[in-house]
Parts: structure tokens; C-alpha cells; sequence
């Protein structure tokens, strides 16, 4: 198996939404979970997105986890590998955004998390969530990272050694020549990396041609989108033309939600769907002090679960959030947190579930590794950005799991992925 195209994604969510851009856009598309195993088999695919959990740990870790990843795609054919981070640009001054950019690159690296079709554009380097620029739009709140500067070249540089430059949206309109020449002329001037301008598809499309040309890139689905036209359109004989989508057959079994996102998109959809299903609200407070929260939601779970789909959430609105972080810290807080909603997952599995829809990006990746799935093959689009995934390479039977980025899906988010989760 050739990789036409390698990603390194820094967390699950991020990785199934790439995988579902690519997948959509003409390239047989496998998610792994890590580096996998050599004894389990990949599909034939054109590209591979490895997921790691890699957004909120120390730098350093990052680097050397995304340096191994990227070397992996590398020995498999990958000459381009995409570095997925988060639409919203999740990230702090200590990283990871940076650090793991220059890590990959070998010289000026084109860097965008615009993704138009769920809303964030970026214009003059400042980056847009609908019609707020990032540090008034709900992630200025945001758990683990709150975004207070929508000035992405500040932002990229104050995590980044290296300096940061800007293609505007007057060089990206002009087409792949323009921004090529504009690449060359910030690494002549000896910039590191360029934040890149787009706001319509056809600009991703423009950036993702002249990316191709490159080592690495680092951008969200937006950026995957145009890549995966540029290579479509470059090899249209080596590439099937039918996308996997049609991969994922019924899995059968219980229904279950969990929900660690205290986004406001997901604080919605859970106050939608309490309107059809039981919902447990954990409380977090209780959750830190021990078991017997844990033990009591899986009981209270389990009594209901054969009847039909229940959803257990730790999700609480800022201020909660704030309070219980200023008692036991930003990331004890998120981490015991993602170990109770995992613990409480694997349960649900060990009681049945199959088709499990979790939300927020570390707590899809703490309950991922929990199940100990090693890879994903990608199936129909349940919202821009969360694509059904179907497991390959686990112990206990094939799964469903719908991995929800916070921000992403409407109000019926939970009732509209389990209708196509069967
Ligand atoms: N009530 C709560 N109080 C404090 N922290 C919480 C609470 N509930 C959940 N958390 C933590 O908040 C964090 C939410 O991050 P997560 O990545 O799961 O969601 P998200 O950021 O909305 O999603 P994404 O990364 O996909 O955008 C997790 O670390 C989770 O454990
Ligand atoms: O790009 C996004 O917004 C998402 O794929 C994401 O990274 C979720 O954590």
C-alpha cells in the first residue's frame, strides 16, 4: 500500500472529521489510532490520517510523537503529510500548534484553519467562527484553551521559534502561482510558516494545489479539502473515483451517548435530546472525589440501556466549569474528567453498546484508547465534520462510534447520528 496522502491529526475528533473531508472528496481514506499495530491490516486506501492525542500535552511530547507518526507515513509513500489541528485553532502560548509545525517542516510551512463549510474563515490572518472573530465567539470560554486573539499570525508566533508571515486573500484570489511566489518570497526572507487567508472553497483549493508542492502543511478539514482535490485532479488515473462511504454496514446492539464537550453547541444538543432520551447530568465535584459517581451512572445507565439510547454527560456551562477549575486545576480538572466519562464508556460496552456517539475531542480520545480501538474506516456524513466510523481490529466485535467534535453538528445532533448508526 502507497499513501498518496499522510495526516497527523492532534486529536480523534479532528482525525474522523479529516477523514470524512477526504473521503468525501475522492480519496479512500483509513483513520488509525496511533501508529498501528504491523500485524493489523489496513484496507488499500489513498490516505491514512493517524489520530494522536496530542493537543494539550507538553510540547515536547507532541513533537515527538507527531516526528514518529510522520515518519511512519513517510516509509509508506506519504510525500506530503498534513498536520490536522482544530478549525478554532486550539492551542496555548506554550503550543502545540507551533512547535509540532516546525518539527515537520523543512523550510516555510502554509498554515490555515479555515473550514468554510462549518463556518470559520480567515481574512487578514484573523480567524472567523460564523460571524465572530475567535476571541468573542464561545471559544473564548473554551476549558482547556481559551482563545482570547483572533490574530492567528500572533497567535502562530508566540508558540513558534521561527518567525510568521501572512498570504493575504488579494494573493490567494490570484491563484497558484501568486501564492507560491508569496511562499517564496517569506522563506527568502526567512519566515517559518504563513498563516494563509481563505474564506471560499475555490481559495482552499488554490492553497491546497501549492501545499501539495511542499513537505508539510498544517490546517484543518478545509485545508484536507483542498489537498484532496489537488491530488484527485493531479492523478485522476490512480485514484478509484468512488469514495469508501458506502464501508460501514449495521453493527446491531445498544445505544449510548457520552459527552464530555462543555461547548456551547453541545451544552444545546444535550438540553435537545433530554427531550426524547434520559440524560444523567454527572456531577463533576462528586466525580473528582472519587468511584462512586462513576459506579452510580453505570448503574443508572445500565437499568435503562435495553429500553433504548441514554446519554451521560459531564458537560456544564462556563461559569460551572470555571468554579470547578479554580478549586482543582485547568487540566486535573479535564483529566479526571475524561477518565470518569471513559470508565463509564467501556461499561457501556461491556454491557452491550455498540453504537456509541461521544462528544468533545479529549473525551472521544480518552474513551477510544479506554476500548482500545485500533483504527476506523470511515462511513456516511452525519454532520460537516462527523463522519459514521466503523472499527476495524478490536477484540470485542465491531463498533459503531460517531466521534462529535465540541462545536460541530446541530441541535438534533444526537438523534440525527444514531438514526444513521444501525
Ligand atoms: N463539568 C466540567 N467541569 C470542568 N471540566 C469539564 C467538565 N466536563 C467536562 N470537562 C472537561 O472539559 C474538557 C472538554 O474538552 P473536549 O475536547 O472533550 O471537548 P471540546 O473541547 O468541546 O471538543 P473539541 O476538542 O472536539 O472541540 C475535557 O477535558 C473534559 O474532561
Ligand atoms: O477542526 C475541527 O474543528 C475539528 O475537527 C476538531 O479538531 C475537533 O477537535
Amino acid at each position: 500500500m502507497a499513501i498518496l496522502l499522510g495526516s497527523i491529526a492532534d486529536d480523534y475528533t479532528g482525525a474522523s472529521d479529516l477523514a470524512n473531508t477526504l473521503t468525501k472528496n475522492g480519496l479512500r481514506t483509513v483513520q488509525t489510532v496511533g501508529i498501528p499495530d504491523s500485524a493489523l491490516a489496513l484496507p488499500d486506501v489513498d490516505a491514512v490520517v493517524i489520530a494522536l492525542k496530542i493537543r494539550s500535552v507538553a510540547a515536547a511530547e507532541a513533537v515527538t510523537s507527531a516526528t514518529v507518526a510522520d515518519r511512519w507515513l513517510r516509509q509508506r509513500g506519504a510525500s506530503h503529510v498534513l498536520y490536522k489541528i482544530c478549525s478554532t485553532f486550539d492551542s496555548t502560548d506554550a503550543g502545540n500548534i507551533g512547535p509540532v509545525t516546525e518539527a515537520l517542516s523543512d523550510g516555510l510551512t502554509l498554515v490555515t484553519p479555515a473550514f468554510p463549510e462549518t463556518g470559520r474563515t480567515v481574512y487578514l490572518g484573523h480567524l472567523f467562527v460564523g460571524e465572530q472573530p475567535l476571541n468573542e465567539s464561545p471559544l473564548k470560554d473554551h476549558p482547556l484553551n481559551p482563545m482570547h486573539d483572533s490574530n492567528l499570525v500572533r497567535v502562530l508566533a508566540r508558540q513558534s521559534r521561527g518567525t510568521v508571515g501572512l498570504i493575504d486573500l488579494v494573493t490567494v484570489a490570484a491563484g497558484p502561482e501568486a501564492v507560491k511566489a508569496r511562499l517564496d518570497s517569506l522563506q527568502a526572507q526567512g519566515f517559518t510558516a504563513a498563516i494563509a487567508d481563505a474564506i471560499f472553497e475555490h481559495d482552499l483549493e488554490t492553497l491546497g494545489a501549492v501545499a501539495l508542492q511542499t513537505r508539510a502543511s498544517t490546517g484543518a478539514s478545509g485545508l484536507g479539502l483542498g489537498l484532496a482535490r489537488a491530488l484527485v485532479r493531479s492523478r485522476p488515473t490512480a485514484l478509484r473515483t468512488e469514495a469508501a462511504a458506502g464501508a460501514v454496514g449495521p453493527v446491531g446492539g445498544l445505544a449510548a451517548i457520552v459527552a464530555g464537550s462543555c461547548s456551547k453547541a453541545t451544552l444545546q444538543q444535550i438540553a435537545v435530546a433530554e427531550q426524547t432520551m434520559p440524560v444523567l447530568r454527572l456531577d463533576p465535584e462528586k466525580l473528582l472525589a472519587g468511584s462512586d459517581e462513576i459506579n452510580a451512572a453505570i448503574s443508572w445507565a445500565g437499568d435503562r440501556i435495553s429500553a433504548g439510547p441514554v446519554i451521560v454527560a459531564a458537560s456544564a456551562p462556563p461559569e460551572t466549569v470555571a468554579r470547578l477549575q479554580s478549586q482543582y486545576g485547568r487540566e486535573a480538572s479535564g483529566h479526571a474528567i475524561e477518565t470518569a466519562t471513559s470508565t463509564i464508556a467501556a461499561e457501556l460496552v461491556t454491557r452491550g453498546v455498540r453504537r456509541l456517539v461521544v462528544a468533545g475531542g479529549e473525551t472521544s480520545g480518552a474513551a477510544v484508547d479506554r476500548l482500545g480501538i485500533p483504527a476506523f474506516l470511515i462511513g456516511p456524513e452525519i454532520a460537516p465534520g462527523v463522519p459514521v466510523l466503523r472499527t476495524i481490529g478490536t477484540t470485542h466485535g465491531d463498533m459503531l462510534l460517531a466521534l462529535k467534535s465540541g462545536n460541530f453538528g446541530g441541535e438534533d445532533f444526537f438523534a440525527a447520528a444514531l438514526a444513521k448508526m444501525h
